[in-house]
């Protein structure tokens, strides 16, 4: 194992100082065989750590597998995801969460968590086997049918009861299913201009108002995936303001972008939940500041490109997010390192009980982190891009900061701005 020093780095945004980093932990002090890294205007966030990630293998590895997602990921900064559970086979069974923490080992980038299916086949009619899940060497604690809602209130009632028994968290994907019927996007002023089938806000707020009563009821934990509308964030607050054990998370792109961006018809604007007004947008950036909103999720969702070069209505719903997800943030929040870091992973380490990512770097942490530097712009060009998809919402934007380096367990993933494998 290599020892590195990171010579005059802001750790946190503090003022410049050296990070040593030797046998997989941050260390007091170098021995003088460490490999020298300029961090001169460089920041030190604990790695990121993204609680939505859709790595598509097994089933579509032409559009992403765990090692291309796992090297976005770690070129954006991150150092451990959560992959969901919509591959094919769906990861309903201890052996498919198993396949695919196995080869996110073998890829070696970032801590690859999988998320199992809240049910068979996502089909939300039986519960899938949660509890061999969770014993299985994956040791899954959060469960999602994220692509669909778990409609039905009685399974999700027994599917957060099952999951107390070992702490762990339903993620909700909250859309009332019989209230998005051919929905295309958000439904307001500019569907109807478009004359595109509307998505409305009530449909998640509605199913979020049962959940976190549901969850209220049997105690348990609940977690609500990219939420979207004001509404949404008007509802955690009440609910959290009680007491009930909800997190949630917004998503990069609802942060920044708006549905006036449908008018394009343009399908990479195609995302579920769909983009949504200013006025969400305003409230959901004060929401992630105030904590209501716990974290920032990537909801990466690579497609093929046959999948979104189409017209609107045949394209599927989603966007890549784990190489532009800190740029994005950082343009949406400012230079907040502490804030950056609790969003992005620190808070999302806590809630997923994730060990040894999210901390504060001091000497005795393992040495898992990333350094940005955030005076750098970059085009971004999908071309560029690790993912094996092209669906970025953000092709030729001008966006602030770059990761120049990634260490997982004091081993870089990243260095000079490339992955070193
Ligand atoms: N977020 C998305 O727009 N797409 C997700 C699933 C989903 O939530 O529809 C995907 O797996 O592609």
């Amino acid at each position: 194992m290599t020892g590195f020093l990171i010579q005059g780095v802001s750790v946190l945004g503090a003022a410049p100082s050296d990070l040593v980093l030797r046998d997989g932990f941050v260390v007091s002090a170098p021995d003088g065989t460490e490999d020298v890294v300029d961090g001169s205007g460089l920041v030190a966030l604990p790695g990121l750590v993204d609680l939505h990630t859709h790595l598509r293998e097994p089933g579509r590895e032409d559009a992403e597998t765990v090692e291309t997602g796992s090297r976005a990921a770690a070129l954006g900064g991150y150092t451990a995801v959560f992959a969901m559970a919509n591959t094919s086979p769906v990861a309903d069974t201890a052996g498919v969460v198993e396949q695919v923490w196995r080869l996110g080992r073998e890829a070696g980038l970032v801590d690859v968590q999988p998320i199992g299916a809240v049910t068979v086949g996502l089909a939300g009619k039986q519960l899938a086997e949660l509890g061999a899940m969770a014993t299985s060497a994956a040791g899954v604690r959060i469960f999602s049918d994220d692509g669909f809602c778990v409609a039905d209130p009685r399974l999700m009632r027994r599917a957060l009861e099952y999951v107390k028994a070992f702490d762990g968290i339903i993620a909700q994907h909250a859309e009332e299913p019989r209230l998005t019927e051919g929905a295309q996007m958000h439904e307001g002023e500019v569907s109807t201009r478009l004359g595109l089938t509307g998505w409305p806000a009530v449909a998640e707020e509605a199913i979020i108002a049962r959940d976190v009563l549901l969850a209220e009821h049997v105690g348990s934990r609940l977690h609500v995936c990219h939420v979207s509308t004001a509404g949404s964030v008007e509802v955690l607050r009440q609910a959290k303001a009680r007491g009930v054990r909800v997190t949630a998370e917004v998503t990069p792109h609802h942060l920044l972008l708006t549905d006036e961006l449908a008018a394009s018809y343009d399908p990479v604007f195609k995302v579920n939940p769909p983009l949504r007004t200013a006025a969400d947008v305003a409230a959901l950036r004060q929401a992630l500041v105030d904590g209501v909103i716990d974290v920032v999720a990537t909801d990466h969702a690579p497609h093929a490109v046959e999948d979104k070069e189409c017209e609107w209505a045949y394209a599927r719903p989603g966007m890549l997010g784990l190489e532009t997800a800190l740029s994005i943030v950082l343009s949406v929040l400012g230079e907040r390192w502490d804030l950056i870091a609790d969003r992005m992973s620190r808070t999302p380490a806590r809630i997923a009980g994730l060990d040894g990512h999210g901390t504060d770097l001091a000497v005795g942490s393992p040495a898992n982190l990333t350094l940005v530097d955030p005076s750098a712009r970059r085009v971004v060009d999908p071309a560029e891009l690790a993912s094996r998809s092209r669906n970025t919402p953000y092709t030729g934007t001008t966006l602030p900061g770059r990761i120049v380096a990634t260490f997982l367990r004091g081993e870089p993933t990243v260095l000079d701005g490339k992955a070193v494998k």
